[in-house]
């Protein structure tokens, strides 16, 4: 199967744990397309009062299947969020952010009660790193930002806008710095260090509020953990 097709198949798989849930949340991602793109022709669609969104893609795909969208501020607390991730851990923590939602993503992620995670089998690691780690920053601390996480061993790239190119804008009007070659041996505790220096908003590490449930597309099948 291709890495597409596994994406396609555990975003089958992740639709029973949306069923008889009156509001989701619904993550980023190429992953997370399969999912809506499947639910757009389930039966049990008509059940879903509405969806809290991660990103303005999000909304956008949520809203063409027919699914309102909910602002976190109305919904309160979530029983289930969907997301993909970049790489997942056998302990079932997350480095997120390629797709550059991660900020509201670790919000509603937060603000849920079960996170099920869904990936192809090239995102499970045993050590979290490879994939560059995306910090979101405020603008006007990007260079100050970086000058920390290059004290941390990393090596920081601005993301760029490969249309415009110019910096990459996230829905919240922010900077990513996709941080290579860090050692994150101690993901609970470098989540905090970088959360730590000012004009972050957030990183992309999701280990202290870590995945509940795992799916993963491997061969034909679909593994839980
Ligand atoms: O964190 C994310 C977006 O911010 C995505 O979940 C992550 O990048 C995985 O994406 P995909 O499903 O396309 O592989």
């Amino acid at each position: 199967m291709t890495q597409d097709e596994l994406k396609k198949q555990v975003a089958q798989a992740a639709l029973q744990y949306l069923k008889n849930v009156p509001i989701i949340g619904m993550g980023t991602g190429s992953t997370v397309t399969h999912l809506i793109n499947l639910l757009g022709d389930c039966d049990f669609k008509r059940d879903i009062e509405g969806a809290v969104s991660s990103s303005a893609k999000t909304t956008e795909h949520l809203q063409s299947i027919g699914i309102r969208v909910i602002d976190l501020n109305q919904s309160g607390d979530l029983d289930i969020y969907v997301d993909g991730a970049d790489e997942v851990t056998p302990h079932k923590k997350m480095l997120k952010g390629g797709g550059g939602a991660l900020t509201r993503e670790k919000i509603i992620a937060g603000a849920s009660k079960k996170f099920v995670c869904i990936v192809d089998e090239s995102k499970c690691v045993d050590v979290m790193g490879k994939f560059p780690l995306p910090v979101e920053v405020l603008p006007l601390s990007r260079s100050f930002v970086a000058r920390q996480l290059a004290k941390l061993g990393g090596q920081p790239e601005l993301r760029m806008n490969k249309d415009t190119g110019a910096s990459y804008i996230t829905d919240n009007a922010c900077e990513i710095l996709d941080v290579h070659n860090l050692s994150i041996l101690d993901p609970v505790e470098l989540e905090k260090t970088i959360n730590n220096i000012p004009g972050v908003i957030t990183n992309g590490l999701f280990a202290i509020r870590a995945a509940d449930v795992v799916l993963v597309g491997k061969g034909s099948e679909v593994i839980t953990y």
